[in-house]
């Protein structure tokens, strides 16, 4: 099955107060990531990050290339960063088979050829990734969680406790400009991202999972004088512009990945915006 794909371009920040919900959904909200046997990507013209998933359930899927990309291969002139979101599955890179545990992660550098993600022994295998455009190869590295930079942010009494764990960092793996991470809210913490704040070298995209299927997650965006919000679902997505607070809370605790690309690979160069100073 060939690779389904949409384009969303860049809004600018004064357009976007005028947004409805609709368009507010359609313009950041990705809803639609996994398909049965096949590969959905978003293409956003935000540093060209691709946001995907692959769901291989009963035969192997390839990441082939597409119309936007004009190239004879996906990796052609990209790097992938790539986090297991389902059971232990296989990804083949180029020949060489990686098995990844849950939530481990597998950065791909730029020229390879070939990646194909397979099934999971026991149901189906879910494999959230990101692309962004790069300069030169970097070797192609597995980071489990425990080799992951981790830091413990926030606290219960302020419903935030949770572990980040940057797992394609530039201390742990080199990348060209993709950084990656997962972080995993403490049971009864429900607040991500908390003082908010935004980084204007850097677009952000937000991948909610873990949210049991009739539970939300109401992600704040938005200039911080300027906030808007987008409910979202178990396995959807959020792209975040760079003038754009990410941040959000749940209706129960979850687990999210977060993808960088643009100016720089410092984690810590953001703009933080004191909770009372959010309009
Ligand atoms: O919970 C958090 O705080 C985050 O995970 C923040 C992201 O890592 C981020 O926004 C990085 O810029
Ligand atoms: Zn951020």
């Amino acid at each position: 099955m060939s690779i389904q794909y949409t384009l969303r371009h860049a809004t600018h920040p004064a357009d976007c107060r005028s947004y409805d919900t609709a368009k507010l959904r359609e313009t950041f909200l990705i809803e639609d990531l996994f398909q049965d046997n096949g590969i959905n990507v978003v293409y956003s013209m935000y540093d060209r990050l691709i946001i995907g998933g692959a769901n291989p359930v009963s035969q192997d899927v390839k990441l082939e290339t597409f119309p936007s990309l004009r190239s004879e291969n996906f990796l052609d002139r990209r790097e992938l960063g790539i986090i297991n979101v389902g059971p232990e599955s296989a990804v083949t890179v180029d020949g060489q088979q990686f098995i990844l545990a849950p939530k481990e992660a597998l950065y791909i550098g730029m020229g390879v050829k070939d990646v194909t993600f397979h099934p999971a022994a026991n149901g189906e295998a879910k494999f959230y990734f990101n692309s962004a455009p790069a300069h030169r190869n970097y070797p192609t590295k597995k980071v489990s969680l425990a080799k992951a930079e981790t830091v413990e942010l926030g606290a219960l009494e302020n419903s935030n406790h949770r572990t980040i764990r940057k797992v394609l960092i530039n201390s742990v793996v080199e990348t060209c400009q993709l950084q990656m991470g997962v972080t995993e809210l403490k049971t009864g913490s429900v607040w991500n991202t908390m003082p908010a704040h935004t980084h204007d070298r850097r677009m952000e995209a937000y991948f909610y999972f873990e949210l049991p299927e009739d539970q939300v997650v109401c992600h704040f965006m938005g200039e911080p004088d300027e906030t808007r919000h987008l409910w979202v679902k178990n396995n959807q997505a959020v792209i975040s512009p760079p003038w754009s607070i990410h941040s959000g809370a749940g209706t129960s605790n979850y687990t999210f990945i977060w993808g960088m690309a643009g100016e720089n690979l410092d984690y810590n160069d953001m703009d933080k915006v004191a909770p009372t100073d959010l309009k």
